[in-house]
């Protein structure tokens, strides 16, 4: 069980907020982190990490990392932790960068295996790719047997089939060493696929705990399916309005009554949903 009861002044662009979070986690979880930018979520991955000072009361399966008396350094944390940006050590190859952490050759040689990175291990990481890299940095957090991982937005920077092929390789090593995990993510299906239980922080505190399906999901009443997307353009067609919406990757057309358009502003976020009931899936 973690303990964590968090709180801090923070100072953002829009003047002070304070960021007061107070909850557990069971052992073995793996929980994402999610909310708006700028919400608060690094800074408490840092305070975790003992990266930052804060009045906080952290626990980790009974240990006391910090409260008003204590304050474990980073490094007597037994924690993982993995940036976007790899944060590897450039002037050592990728084994290197594993034993740097422990001088254990076995477990080194396991985690490469199962990331697919053995053929690799004498290479420098400078010369690898931004999956490859962010492979290492997720053997290397792994190297001392964490307490606590901590994932910072780990597959952001990486295009959708590697981050896919990461996120099978992340379930299958917390399958096996069943790290207790929290990871910063803001996309719906990697915490979907990924993550028991998702938090959402919004201005420094928790307004959302559940599974993913419970806290993500945003069909509600009679709608079938909903998707959130931007208002790009909209267009006059004859007598019909045509509203051009960007969803995730891709650009959609809906059509609008004179009526609807007064409503709509270019550029706002808005929600597209549908309550016919006959789908049709191709690939
Ligand atoms: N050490 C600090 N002292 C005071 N304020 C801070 C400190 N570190 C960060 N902040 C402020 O706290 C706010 C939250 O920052 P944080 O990076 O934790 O947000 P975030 O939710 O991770 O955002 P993003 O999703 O954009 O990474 C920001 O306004 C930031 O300027």
């Amino acid at each position: 069980m973690i303990k964590i009861d968090i709180q801090k002044e923070l100072i953002g662009s829009n003047g002070t907020m304070k960021l007061d979070v107070d909850f557990r986690i069971k052992s073995g979880d793996f929980v994402a982190l999610t909310g708006l930018s700028g919400s608060g979520k690094t800074t408490l991955l840092r305070i975790l990490a003992g990266l930052e000072q804060s009045d906080s009361f952290i626990s980790v399966e009974g240990e006391c990392w910090q409260d008003n008396k204590k304050f474990l350094p980073p490094q007597k944390r037994e924690i993982g932790f993995v940036f976007q940006d790899y944060a590897l050590f450039s002037n050592m190859n990728v084994l290197e960068n594993l034993l740097f952490v422990k001088n254990d050759l076995k477990l080194a040689n396991h985690l490469l295996e199962i990331t697919e990175l053995s053929k690799l291990a004498k290479r420098s990481v400078n010369s690898l790719s931004g999956g490859q890299k962010q492979r290492v940095s997720l053997c290397r957090a792994l190297m001392n047997k964490p307490k606590l991982l901590l994932m910072d937005e780990p597959l952001s920077a990486l295009d959708p089939s590697m981050r896919t092929k990461l996120q099978d390789e992340i379930l299958i090593l917390h399958r096996e060493f069943k790290t207790t995990t929290i990871m910063v993510s803001h996309d719906p299906s990697e915490i979907y696929r990924l993550s028991n239980r998702v938090l959402v922080l919004e201005n420094g505190k928790l307004i959302k705990d559940g599974t993913a399906k419970k806290v993500l999901l945003k069909t509600s009443g009679s709608a079938k399916f909903s998707f959130e997307g931007e208002l790009l353009d909209i267009i006059k067609v004859d007598v019909i309005y045509i509203a051009i919406i960007a969803i995730g990757q891709q650009l959609v057309e809906v059509v609008l009554s004179e009526d609807e358009t007064k409503e709509l502003q270019i550029g706002s976020k808005i929600r597209v949903s549908t309550k016919a009931f006959s789908p049709t899936i191709s690939i």
